[in-house]
């Protein structure tokens, strides 16, 4: 296999995991990783060839995969898939919905198909997978869920559908965890910043040329994430490393979430400029400006 995992290669043998989106992207890349640490892959995706693909990619590379043309949001499509998948596998161990999206939009421009494309594709998508998967294979012998959502801790301007269905599937995760622990099941979220994926291709140009380098202005690691930095913490959520860990949401952000922008970032170059800034303004100053301000 040459997907050079930090993970022992024989962590997943025999088991057998879905990855919703698995055919481009995070999805595709954690497909790639769970197929090296010797899982049975399913891919799930509406576009065949994207699926096919990624199959023949991780079969060539020696691993195992297989994939269904679904689209989550159409609860009898799902019903059905995870069926087949149980009659061919006979257990699901893990599941990961990742697949989601979204189009750049104020709220204003929203219309309701819009608006429902996108909680249904990043909610009730998810929640119709996982609740398939729970009560068609792991209710009997356990397993570990894996929910995508994003950095929409204070709101997601410019995203507004995906950030309120990213929040609802965090409670969900939560809510998941408590109600499914009794049956050994693990649900956990893990949340990306903004990660050079793919998916970002499926964007208009103009989101490339300006808002991505804005955005890249704002991560206190000052740079994009990657693919498979995503998919690592993913893998740790479904592995025995995280047994005792349920309902839980971990960021992976390059420390975005937690950027305040009250005080210019602290990176070596920018520190003499920052010192400076200190001296300038003290910080009780700032805060009884803040106060006036309010
Ligand atoms: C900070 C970055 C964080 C996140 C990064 C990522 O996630 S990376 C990448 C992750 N990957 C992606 O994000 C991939 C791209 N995203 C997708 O493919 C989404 O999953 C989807 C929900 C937009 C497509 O769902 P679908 O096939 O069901 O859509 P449909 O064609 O049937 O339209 C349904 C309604 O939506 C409306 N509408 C659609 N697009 C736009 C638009 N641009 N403008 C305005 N409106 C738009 C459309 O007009 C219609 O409403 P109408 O006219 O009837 O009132
Ligand atoms: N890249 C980033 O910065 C961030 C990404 N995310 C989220 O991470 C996940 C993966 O994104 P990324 O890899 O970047 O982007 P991609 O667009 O490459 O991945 C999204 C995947 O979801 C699948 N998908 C979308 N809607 C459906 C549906 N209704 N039914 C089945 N499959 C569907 C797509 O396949 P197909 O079109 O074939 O159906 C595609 O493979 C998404 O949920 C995304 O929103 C969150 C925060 C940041």
């Amino acid at each position: 296999m040459s997907y050079r995992s930090a993970f022992r290669a024989d962590l997943f043998a025999g088991q057998t995991h879905l990855v919703t989106g698995g055919g481009s992207g995070i999805g595709r890349c954690c497909a790639h990783e769970l197929a090296a640490l010797g899982a049975n892959v399913v891919l799930i995706g509406r576009n065949v060839e994207r699926l096919e693909a990624t199959q023949a990619e991780i079969i060539e590379d020696g691993g195992k995969a297989s994939f269904y043309s679904v689209d989550i949001r159409q609860e009898a499509d799902v019903r059905e898939t995870v069926a087949k998948i149980v009659a061919e596998h006979g257990r699901i161990h893990g599941l990961v919905n990742n697949a989601g999206g979204q189009f750049p939009a104020p709220l204003m421009r929203i219309s309701k198909n819009g608006w429902d494309a996108v909680v249904n594709s990043n909610l009730t998508g998810g929640f119709l997978m996982a609740r398939e998967v729970l009560n068609q294979s792991m209710h009997e012998h356990g397993g570990s869920i894996v929910n995508i959502i994003a950095d929409m801790w204070r709101g997601m301007p410019g995203m507004g559908h995906s950030g309120a269905a990213r929040a609802g599937m965090l409670s969900f995760t939560e809510t998941a965890a408590v109600e499914w622990a009794s049956f050994g099941v693990r649900v956990n979220a893990v949340a990306p910043g903004f990660i050079a994926s793919s998916g970002m291709d499926r964007y208009d140009p103009s989101f490339a040329e300006f808002v991505v380098p804005q955005m890249r202005g704002t991560i206190p690691s000052s740079r994009m994430g990657d693919e498979d930095e995503v998919s690592s913490a993913i893998t740790f959520f479904l592995s025995p490393a995280a047994s005792y860990t349920t309902g839980a949401c971990l960021c992976v952000d390059g420390g975005s979430s937690l950027n305040t922008k009250l005080f210019p970032l602290s990176d070596h170059a920018r520190m003499p400029e920052q010192k400076a800034f200190h001296r300038a303004v003290k910080p009780q100053a700032v805060l009884r400006t803040l106060k006036k301000d309010a």
